[in-house]
């Protein structure tokens, strides 16, 4: 299987400091990778890397077999798909649901007075409707809730075909039931042959669907541990990622963690 992502002691400096340590990492094609992680870890620029929007300070950063600074990356972008608050909040508040997803078709965030295909149209509809939007579609997406507003981005980002999908925190804000309504969604996402290999970046494992296949635990810009879930997420690394005794448990095919009282 070909890399999907390849990353080689890359580090992020900034104002002296590194925010991305030395990190090294490859994403095969089909996985389904977790960063895992606490706050201000570095999940945030580990993933902005893997988008081609931000270039590592050293060590090479090689995206569906580009290497970053080699490459055109107006070229690379369209070939993923990214869904996240940063990109939520430069989409047009007063679009339609449809408009906000067509326009991903054109690589655009605003503009409606394009000639859009009705083979396009199918598919932001049939993308929709595969997230649970269908009763949406004229909505403004100003007026979503933060779970159809996630969800309306995830449709977004399928629609360009991306090789690459990229989460950041999709189920941040939601409630439990919109919790886990995207995580039965994403499960089926992950489960699904054709779809492309994905990265998603979350705080919980809770939020870690059905169907993922690896996790990248990180803290501090290093990575502590990389691979298989079953592997990697254990109580004893998830306790070193988080800094404090935790207790990981896996049920059916849902994970879940809690800390050990205070003695
Ligand atoms: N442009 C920047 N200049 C300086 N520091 C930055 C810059 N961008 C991010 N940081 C810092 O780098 C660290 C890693 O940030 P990042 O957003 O990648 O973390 P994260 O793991 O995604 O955090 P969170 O879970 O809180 O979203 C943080 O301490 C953040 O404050």
């Amino acid at each position: 299987m070909s890399d999907v992502l390849e990353l080689v002691d890359v580090s992020v400096v900034r104002d002296g400091r590194a925010l991305v340590d030395r990190v090294s990492w490859s994403v095969a094609e089909g996985e389904r990778w977790v960063i895992l992680g606490p706050n201000g870890a570095g999940k945030t620029t580990l993933l902005n890397i893997a988008s081609s929007y931000l270039f590592p300070t050293t060590g090479t950063a090689q995206i569906l077999g580009e290497k970053l600074g080699g490459v055109d990356v107006f070229e690379l972008r369209p070939r993923i798909g990214m869904a996240g608050s940063a990109l939520a909040e430069r989409l047009p508040r007063s679009q339609t649901v449809l408009q906000t997803v067509l326009t991903a078709a054109y690589g655009m965030t605003a503009g409606w007075q394009e000639d859009y295909e009705e083979v396009d149209e199918a598919r932001a509809r049939a993308f929709l409707d595969r997230l649970g939007m269908s009763e949406h579609l004229d909505r403004r997406f100003g007026t979503l809730s933060e779970g159809e507003r996630k969800r309306t981005q995830i449709a977004r980002a399928l629609m360009t075909d991306p090789e690459l999908l990229l989460l950041d925190e999709p189920a941040a804000g939601l409630d439990l039931g919109g919790r886990e309504d995207l995580v039965r969604r994403l499960g089926r996402l992950a489960g699904d042959p054709y779809a492309p290999s994905m990265i998603m970046v979350t705080h919980h494992v809770e939020e870690i669907a059905p169907g993922f296949t690896h996790v990248l635990l990180i803290r501090r810009g290093k990575v502590l541990e990389a691979g298989p879930i079953p592997d990697v997420l254990t109580s004893a690394n998830l306790s070193r990622c988080f800094g404090l005794p935790l207790v990981v448990e896996r049920a059916g095919d849902r994970w879940t963690a809690r800390g050990l009282p205070l003695t």
